[in-house]
């Protein structure tokens, strides 16, 4: 079927925006990613899943250009990054947060979101040794753009306190403004509500769904079932460096080798209806 027939229907097909395709990665004789091959459309929020060591951050390290692939291909954008370093990468739009909170030691929170639009800088190094007009005005537009990013991620806390200082669920908010202030197209998160009760968790839900509506691409890795069925669009389960299933995640969540390789046992695989009765509320549907 053509782009035409397609639209001629009235089904739209979203671009691509993160191509992965047979990605290969071994880590002395271990397969972490086994001939994976996830495709990701614009203004998509996407999950991956799986159990622990299953190879999840090593996909996102190598879309971010942190681990090399020994094999396949990535493309963002309709743009081969394979072989790119991170920073080539970030510059292409996109953006991350790890599964280990990594905030700069001694830095405010304000200073921390301002040190992530560092990347969007257009003053020159002499500029900024002389604290040019353009210079300042940077400085100030960053300052109250970071502001915003804080205020739009739920951060409450004064912005003048360290940033490691904080409760575990708002340094996570913090890395997700920071990696905001870069404007990316593609956010990638590594476990972006580990830590945190099911109210933050929700919050956090929400303000991925602002994100794609304002046109980003998500891509997560979450352990919350909860959140994955109530904001995941579509989602990529993995084990042992493969994958196992794709698609709509309630769906995915029902095959038998899902619920086997990702809960192991029965009695967890019947957390997931616990959880889908939660949510629905005392009435079911
Ligand atoms: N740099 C590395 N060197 C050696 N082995 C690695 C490296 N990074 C990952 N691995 C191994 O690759 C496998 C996949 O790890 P990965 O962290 O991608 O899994 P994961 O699905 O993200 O797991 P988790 O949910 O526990 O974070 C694991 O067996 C891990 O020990």
């Amino acid at each position: 079927m053509t782009a035409t027939d397609s639209e001629s229907r009235g089904v739209q097909t979203a671009p691509v925006a993160v191509d992965i395709s047979h990605l290969t990665k071994t880590f002395g004789g271990l397969a972490a990613v086994d001939d994976v091959t996830i495709s990701v459309p614009e203004r998509r929020i996407h999950g991956i899943l799986g159990p622990n060591g299953a190879g999840k951050t090593t996909v996102l390290n190598m879309v971010s250009g942190f681990v090399s692939a020994d094999a396949g291909r990535i493309d963002v954008f309709g743009e081969d990054v394979t072989r790119m370093k991170p920073f080539q990468i970030a510059r292409r739009g996109v953006a991350r947060t790890y599964q280990n909170i990594r905030l700069f030691p001694g830095m405010t929170v304000l200073e921390t979101v301002i040190a992530g639009a560092y990347l969007q800088r257009s003053s020159t190094i002499l500029g900024a040794i002389l604290l040019s007009p353009a210079e300042r005005r940077e400085r100030r537009e960053m300052r109250d753009r970071a502001a915003e990013l804080l205020e739009k991620v739920g951060v409450r806390a004064d912005h003048g306190t360290l940033a490691e200082t904080l409760s575990y669920g708002d340094q996570r908010r913090v890395e997700i403004a920071r990696a905001l202030a870069t404007n990316p197209r593609v956010l990638l998160l590594d476990e972006p509500t580990a830590g945190m009760n099911d109210v933050e968790s929700e919050a956090v839900g929400l303000l991925l769904r602002e994100l794609r509506d304002l046109g980003l691409t998500l891509i997560l890795i979450e352990h919350n079932m909860r959140l994955v069925e109530e904001f995941c669009e579509s989602v990529s389960v993995m084990n042992s460096g493969a994958v196992l299933a794709q698609g709509e995640p309630t769906w995915c969540l029902e095959q038998d080798d899902v619920k086997e390789a990702y809960f192991g046992k029965r009695s967890d695989a019947a957390r997931i209806a616990t959880l889908r009765r939660a949510r629905r509320g005392p009435g079911g549907a």
